[in-house]
């Protein structure tokens, strides 16, 4: 290896392609490039981009000198460092994927390495085309005010780039120079110094301390709701940025961007650059390259912005780290506050996560030390924790046919009358999970999914949440025939907004799902129709529980507590805690104290004994206690394999195959293979294995070797979920 040839040295580069393995090319002596490097490689008759990676990584599979084929090209952007490497190598073998797909989130902007620092965009040019056809005014229509690149602008409109470009040569779009690297204004670390309370200036201190003596330090930012976790936190970013240093801070939820862009700017002057999939690839490049080179100095991002290239950074915040949308579920099936933890390890710097309901996991790194412990018990200035309390369903019982008990259509009645605001949580979006026929009984599942069709009344669809489908309510049953027989089963968020809007006319709602509020704008617009006060009563998700701060909004009320607490689910009892307590936590977070009511059928429930109770330690206590028992995560690890096939008997047969061939390892134990609860997804049939195994097995090198041995047929897919969340 590395035997320097006449003319050049041998490198090992990983292409961007998942189709073929890292592979031996030549350096030419007169290219100027390192470990880390993105370069241009030959392969078969086609170009592709890779990267330069470490000797050793990978096995010895020399290709002989002299079919070395020539790197053809260096690219112009700073190479990927050291710690970022490790990283890829780390996540790609702790997650059972390969480095391909890896790197491809770290060059995750194709743009960002072409040279030169402007695109061309279009926008509309106020031109009638002559030919205007119906597809083309349609398009035209939808471009109002938009900006982008031909493929950005047929996906905005939904028609082929071929019109775009019609329109183009019709004159009807104009071209626009866009210089793509613009520069980014600085924070200003002194910009706006809040005077922080002894409680917060307490875990401040830690953090910037960490910071600026760097080095890997995980922290866990525990402190209640409306603590004024983001404010302290800030004192840390204050500190990176005055000893040089880039922040990144994840984000759970686009629809949570800009509350605090805005927040940030009150802070330090200026907004950050952010980082979520929904950017153009012009806005994209100018990130991606701020960043490498070091311009851009705070990222604020979703968990995608985890792999950029930061020349020098200094420090993680995960916001709302227990947030269970941290977990990647396609692709490669990372879980981003761990990952986060891990660039801390790798580059040496502090990671903080911020959360006022803290994932069991990271509690227990913090009782067995691993991870740094910062508490603020109390809420901000005068305000004080809401007083919780339980409705017992099945003793205040809701109107036939409606969902809000007496006692709490009281509490919004109350509200309504001193005009103060209040939210109604549940998890459900839509209108009614389910719709049959009152005839026959026929129920409307989706073709392609075990699920059944979720009815959205406000766009007249019946949708499947899984995979999209949708489908026009019919008028009547596809079953029997009968006419105006469809029912709509349980409430979704759309149904409780009809029913508030039943008992008080009166009232201006508004219901905040991830149908609603999909993108930033529309977030912000959500966020100042409630703060002008343009809305009494919210009628939301998990979507609406997180991170707001509606210093009106006084009433909580829980419509389904236990809702989330069925099935099997590991983590229910945890994830129904947290996301009562963040709903819950919404209340009275100013000067005015909060209420929070918590429709049950089973009051006595743990968790809803400990939300009521105020005994959050108890319960968390209780719950880590059985997880050791179960040895369940942190004290044991699961993996879930999935196979899946549009033929069932493939899927079936396959996974069998699969299961036959499990190593025999002490410690380590395979259930199933067994049809997955979602059955049918997408068209294809899935079953599941799920692994257990003591924390000291080995698990990666262990499956690694075991699926690596065998051979699938092309039309099956196998995919691992290492730490899985859903078990679905
Ligand atoms: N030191 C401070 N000076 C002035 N205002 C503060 C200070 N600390 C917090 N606040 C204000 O108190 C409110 C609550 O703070 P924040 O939203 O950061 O709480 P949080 O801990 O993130 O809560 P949650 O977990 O519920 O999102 C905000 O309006 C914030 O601006
Ligand atoms: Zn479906």
């Amino acid at each position: 290896m590395n035997r320097p040839s006449p003319s050049g040295k041998r490198v090992r580069v990983i292409l961007l392609t998942q189709v073929i393995g890292p592979l031996d090319y030549r350096l030419p002596d007169w290219m100027d490039a390192d470990v880390g490097s993105v370069v241009v490689v030959p392969l078969g008759p086609r170009k592709m981009v890779g990267v330069i990676w470490d000797e050793g990584v990978f096995g010895d599979e020399a290709v002989e000198e002299h079919r070395l084929r020539n790197v053809l090209e260096v690219i112009d952007v700073p190479p990927i460092k050291r710690g970022l490497r490790r990283l890829v190598d780390w996540v790609a073998d702790y997650y059972l994927s390969n480095h391909a797909a890896v790197l491809r989130m770290v060059i995750s902007s194709s743009a960002a390495l072409s040279a030169g620092g402007t695109v061309t965009e279009y926008r509309p040019s106020g031109i009638e085309p002559a030919r205007l056809t119906p597809q083309r005014a349609a398009a035209l229509d939808s471009l109002v005010d938009a900006q982008g690149l031909v493929r950005e602008l047929a996906e905005q409109a939904g028609v082929s780039e071929g019109v775009i470009r019609g329109l183009v040569k019709a004159g009807a779009l104009e071209p626009v120079m866009v210089s793509i690297d613009a520069p980014f204004a600085a924070p200003e670390p002194d910009h706006d110094h809040p005077e922080l309370s002894d409680l917060q200036e307490a875990a401040a201190k830690v953090m910037r301390d960490a910071v600026r003596s760097g080095g890997f330090e995980p922290m866990v930012l525990d402190g209640v709701t409306g603590s004024g976790k983001t404010e302290t936190y800030f004192e840390a970013v204050a500190e990176a940025l005055k000893i040089g240093k880039q922040v990144l801070v994840l984000l759970p939820e686009i629809a949570l961007t800009q509350p605090f862009l805005q927040r940030f700017e009150a802070r330090f002057g200026v907004e950050p650059a952010t980082w979520h999939s929904g950017m153009k690839q012009s806005q994209r490049r100018r990130v991606w390259r701020g960043v490498a080179e070091g311009r851009a100095q705070v990222v604020a991002g979703a968990r995608s912005a985890l792999f950029l290239p930061f020349a020098n950074p200094g420090l993680i915040v995960v916001d709302e780290a227990h947030e269970i949308s941290f977990k990647q579920e396609d692709g490669v099936r990372y879980h981003a506050r761990d990952v986060a933890v891990m660039r801390g390890k790798f580059e040496g710097f502090p990671v903080v996560l911020a959360s006022a309901t803290p994932a069991l996991e990271s509690r227990h790194m913090v009782s067995i030390g691993r991870y740094k412990g910062l508490e603020i018990p109390s809420r901000f200035g005068a305000a004080k924790l809401p007083r919780i309390e339980a409705i017992d369903l099945t003793q205040d019982q809701p109107e036939r046919g409606t969902w809000i008990a007496p006692t709490l259509l009281k509490a919004l009645e109350e509200r309504l009358e001193r005009g103060e605001q209040s939210l109604l949580f549940l998890n459900r979006r839509g209108y009614a999970p389910l719709t049959l026929c009152r005839n026959c009984g026929h129920r409307f599942e989706c073709p392609n999914c075990t699920a059944w069709m979720v009815e959205h009344r406000l766009v007249r669809r019946l949708a499947c949440h899984h995979c999209g489908h949708v489908m026009p309510p019919p008028d009547k049953c596809p079953e029997c025939s009968a006419e105006d027989s469809l029912v709509p089963c349980g409430p979704g968020v759309e149904r409780i907004s009809d029913e508030v809007k039943r008992f008080f006319p009166e009232a201006r709602t508004i219901v905040a799902t991830s149908d609603t509020l999909w993108s930033p704008e529309k977030a912000a617009e959500f966020v100042a129709l409630v703060e002008n006060k343009a809305v009494d009563i919210i009628i939301g998700t998990q979507l609406v529980t997180k991170g707001y701060h509606f210093p009106e909004l006084t009433l909580v009320g829980i419509i389904d507590a236990d809702l989330g607490l069925e099935g099997g689910d590991l983590r229910a009892a945890e994830r129904t805690f947290q996301q009562i307590a963040q709903a819950a936590g919404r209340a009275g977070r100013a000067d005015k104290p909060g209420e929070v009511y918590i429709q049950t059928r089973n009051p006595s429930h743990p968790v809803i004994a400990a939300l009521v109770g105020g005994d959050r330690d108890g319960f968390y206590d209780a719950e880590t206690e059985q997880r050791r028992r179960a040895g369940a995560p942190p004290f044991g690890r699961f993996a879930a394999i999935i196979i899946s096939s549009e033929d069932e008997r493939e899927a079936i047969e396959t996974a069998r195959a699969v299961g036959g061939s499990a190593p025999q390892v002490d410690g380590m134990h395979v259930y199933g293979p067994a049809p997955a609860p979602l059955a049918m997804l997408r068209g294809r049939h899935r079953q599941r294995l799920l692994v257990h195994a003591l924390r000291s097995v080995e698990l990666q090198s262990i499956m690694r070797e075991w699926l690596g041995g065998l051979e699938f047929p092309r039309s099956v897919r196998v995919g691992v979920d290492v730490d899985p969340y859903s078990f679905l």
